[in-house]
């Protein structure tokens, strides 16, 4: 599926689980310098979407400041090399919008669905395939599925056309062996029937340890974002993890220099901040709550006058998956009615 001269094939996901970090505010401009550099620099894969992917543009997730479509558009006209591809969850984007994206000439379809829930993305990798579209498979919150249970689900997309099954660590919460343990499990499941990749999050600071082990357990294709420009405290860095991969011998056919350069000189000035391993981050790994609550949580947080760090405990309690970002607003209302009750004592 890609050259043989890479062991693995790394995918920069600024672009898209950067746009949680920028709450989906991305202009062309900005598109077309971060794309023009990371494809200067070698970067094989650029995603490019609003962050909960196709059709997320929406007063629950956030309204993008350009459509998507038009951002990948300017992607795919910035690239050389670089193939571009695009995120879509099913329910939050339609099977049109991946037909648009196509006809955009994004070539990477990547559909993502909670670890549990395979069966619900079918139809998806069926019509992407039949539209010549490569094809990946997201397995978020695989934290909080055992491997055993993770390989069954990536059988399910692999069945229906997903070339390359991902380990979502959406929570930052995987440790080490705990990524290992499920890349090779599904390894073990999928054979030649479909790669394995893993996509990691810095909320307890092991995004590139997590990808070095993925790497080890077989997994080909790696996900990260260059200057970690991602949700919670943000994605595996891409520039270390090809400095790392470099030094370990493994083959990523990104150029060192060039990609520290990009997200210094090209990709920082876009970032409204640095993603830190702040409070907040920490919590979302330490408690297992998915890295794209982290915005919806600060906002949630001021707005009704209540701690944002407790928001995230209790949503990791609940075990919240995407799309119940409403439940933190819940949340939200319990702290207060429970401040209200100790303060009538
Ligand atoms: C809302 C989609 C989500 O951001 C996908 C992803 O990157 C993850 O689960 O980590
Ligand atoms: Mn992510």
């Amino acid at each position: 599926m890609f050259s043989e001269d890479l062991d693995v094939r790394i995918t920069d996901s600024s672009l898209r689980d950067g746009s949680h970090a920028k709450r989906h505010q991305f202009t062309a401009a900005e598109v077309e310098a971060v794309v023009t550099a990371l494809d200067a620099a070698g970067v094989p894969v650029i995603e490019v979407t609003h962050g909960d992917g196709l059709g997320g543009s929406s007063f629950t997730y956030g309204f993008s400041h350009t459509p998507e479509q038009e951002l990948i558009k300017v992607a795919v006209a910035s690239a050389r090399a670089s193939k571009i591809a695009f995120l879509m969850l099913p329910g939050v984007g339609l099977k049109d919008d991946i037909l648009a994206a196509a006809d955009n000439g994004a070539s990477i379809c990547r559909i993502a669905t909670h670890c549990t829930e395979a069966d619900i993305s079918v139809q998806h990798f069926g019509l992407a395939r039949e539209r010549g579209l490569e094809t990946v498979g997201f397995l978020m919150m695989a934290h909080s599925s055992p491997p055993e249970a993770l390989a069954k689900q990536g059988r399910i997309m692999a069945d229906a056309g997903c070339q390359c099954v991902y380990v979502v660590d959406s929570a930052g919460a995987l440790v080490l062996d705990q990524v290992g343990d499920r890349v090779a499990a599904l390894v073990a499941e999928l054979g030649d029937d479909a790669q394995v990749g893993f996509h990691g999050h810095e909320n307890l600071g092991l995004g590139v340890a997590n990808s070095v082990l993925a790497a080890r357990a077989g997994a080909t294709q790696i996900d990260g974002s260059t200057r970690r420009f991602g949700a919670g405290a943000g994605n595996t860095p891409v520039e270390a993890f090809v400095g790392v991969c470099d030094k370990l011998g493994i083959r990523t056919g990104v150029d060192f220099f060039a990609i520290v350069d990009a997200a210094e000189d090209v990709v920082r000035p876009t970032m409204p901040d640095e993603c830190l391993l702040d409070r907040m981050a920490l919590i979302m790994g330490y408690a297992g709550v998915y890295s794209s609550f982290l915005k919806h949580a600060y906002t949630i947080a001021s707005r009704y006058g209540v701690s944002g760090a407790e928001i995230l405990v209790k949503a990791g309690e609940r075990r919240l998956v995407g799309g119940q970002e409403d439940q933190l607003i819940d949340i939200a209302l319990s702290l207060v009615s429970d401040r209200d009750r100790v303060g009538d004592r």
